[in-house]
């Protein structure tokens, strides 16, 4: 054994330990039990040896157990060669190529350049690189050859959750092609004897069924894998119908009265903390009635749908709006005064008169009545709800087309419209 190889063999043993610790400790580090110091946790080594980037991180570890593997399948030669079964200088090539790949592979992976490829993981390119080496070492492996066909099972198993079907069919035909040209070329090394070919056709055989049922067993895990995305996708459409259904109003699209009271309460909350009020304003569409009497319900629906975006469009992204009740509205203004509040209602109010609100009827324009009040703070919600309401029962006395605020406030009641 002379002192180079002794050299690579200890850098072996090294890269192999190191590869064990980096997997060990980075899954320490995922699992993160709490019972455990934080600098125990190993989670700078990780930061360093792979990436503080959670996505590199979790590429880095994938790699290391290809690293491992690698690693592995050369420290398995070079114990051959310490044996005297394999050729030393053959084995030293493949020691050194190994190396110099999975250097360059862990370049890539450390500087961030593979986030410039097409796939950042890199598994083809790596997997087709051991595969090439896996079949250089049946070469040189002596009568350890059958170590590299259980590495290359080993190492096709373990991409079998990220592979696709294409992928694994182009990785299975590299190693029956490389495998198939190594044993052949073995068979003729060994001396062309029948026992040495029986026995590379028996390996060769059994390694196309194997890759034919890793072949298999990948395309029913993307079967299945493409059935859980489409239940996945349906579950999250059929979640996101029933928000949907949960927070808005079929008819008019608005938020309906659970959402909106949950709206309330968090505004509530909201104020507390800062300090600054919201006020309330309860709208009713006037004579709506006769709407429905002289145009049908389908017309009411569809005035009732326009002057729900009449509305809406005449308010700020912070105010909130639902249909509180048929065909009654209420409106949420945050961080704003009385006074402003009104102004926008009777300006909301000016924008329907010019707005078609039913398209069978064109010249048919409704008009609606506002009762406007202020949170008070530490009250309850439903009693500002009330004073709405009973400005807009005040409003609708008052000949309706108007915005009131809540007679019983003591405040100047002023009528903005
Ligand atoms: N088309 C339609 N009509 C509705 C809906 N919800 C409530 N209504 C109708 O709205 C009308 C409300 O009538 P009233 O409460 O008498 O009020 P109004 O006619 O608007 O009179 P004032 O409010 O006093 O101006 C009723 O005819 C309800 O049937 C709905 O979803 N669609």
């Amino acid at each position: 054994m002379d002192s180079p190889l002794q050299s690579v063999q200890l850098l072996m043993l090294l890269g192999l330990v190191a590869s064990v610790m980096t997997i060990a400790t980075t899954r320490l580090m995922r699992l993160n039990p709490p019972w455990l110091p934080g600098w125990l946790r190993f989670a700078w080594l990780s930061d360093l040896v792979l990436s503080a980037d959670p996505r590199q991180k979790a590429l880095g570890r994938r790699f290391m157990v290809g690293v491992a593997n690698c690693l592995a399948g050369v420290l398995a030669l070079n114990v051959g060669v310490v044996h005297g079964l394999i050729d030393a200088t053959a084995c030293l090539y493949l020691t050194s190529a190994a190396l110099v790949t999975l250097a360059v592979f862990y370049a890539l992976m450390r500087s961030g350049l593979n986030q410039r490829l097409a796939d950042p993981s890199m598994v083809e390119p790596q997997t087709w690189v051991i595969i090439g080496f896996l079949a250089w070492g049946y070469l040189i492996g002596g009568p350890g050859r059958p170590v590299a066909l259980l590495l290359l099972v080993a190492i096709l198993t373990f991409t079998m959750s990220t592979t696709t079907f294409p992928q694994l069919v182009r990785e299975s035909s590299l190693a029956a092609a490389l495998f198939g040209a190594v044993m052949w070329r073995v068979a003729a090394l060994e001396g062309g004897s029948a026992s040495a070919d029986v026995m590379q056709w028996v390996f060769f055989c059994v390694l196309l069924l194997v890759l034919v049922t890793l072949c298999l067993l990948v395309a029913q895990m993307s079967r299945l894998r493409g059935e859980a995305q489409c239940h996945q996708a349906e579950l999250n459409d059929a979640l996101g119908r029933i928000r949907e259904l949960a927070t808005h109003d079929d008819l008019t699209g608005l938020f309906n009265r659970r959402h909106m009271l949950e709206r309330l309460n968090n505004e509530k909350h909201r104020t507390i903390r800062s300090g600054r009020s919201f006020c309330l304003a309860m709208i009713d569409i006037d004579h709506f009635k006769r709407v429905n009497d002289q145009f049908g319900h389908g017309t009411g629906d569809q005035v009732l749908g326009n002057v729900a975006n009449t509305i809406s469009a005449g308010l700020r992204e912070t105010d909130v709006v639902a249909r509180w009740g048929g065909e009654e509205f209420l409106v949420m203004f945050t961080d704003t005064d009385l006074l402003t509040a009104e102004r926008v209602l009777v300006r909301i109010q000016q924008a329907l008169a010019q707005t078609t609100v039913a398209e069978l009827a064109p010249q048919l324009r409704v008009t609606f009545s506002a009762g406007v009040t202020d949170y008070q703070p530490d009250e309850m919600l439903t009693r500002t709800i009330d004073r709405a309401d009973r400005a807009l029962y005040a409003a609708k006395a008052a000949g309706r087309a108007c915005v009131l605020r809540d007679p019983s406030d003591l405040r100047a009641s002023s009528q903005a419209a």
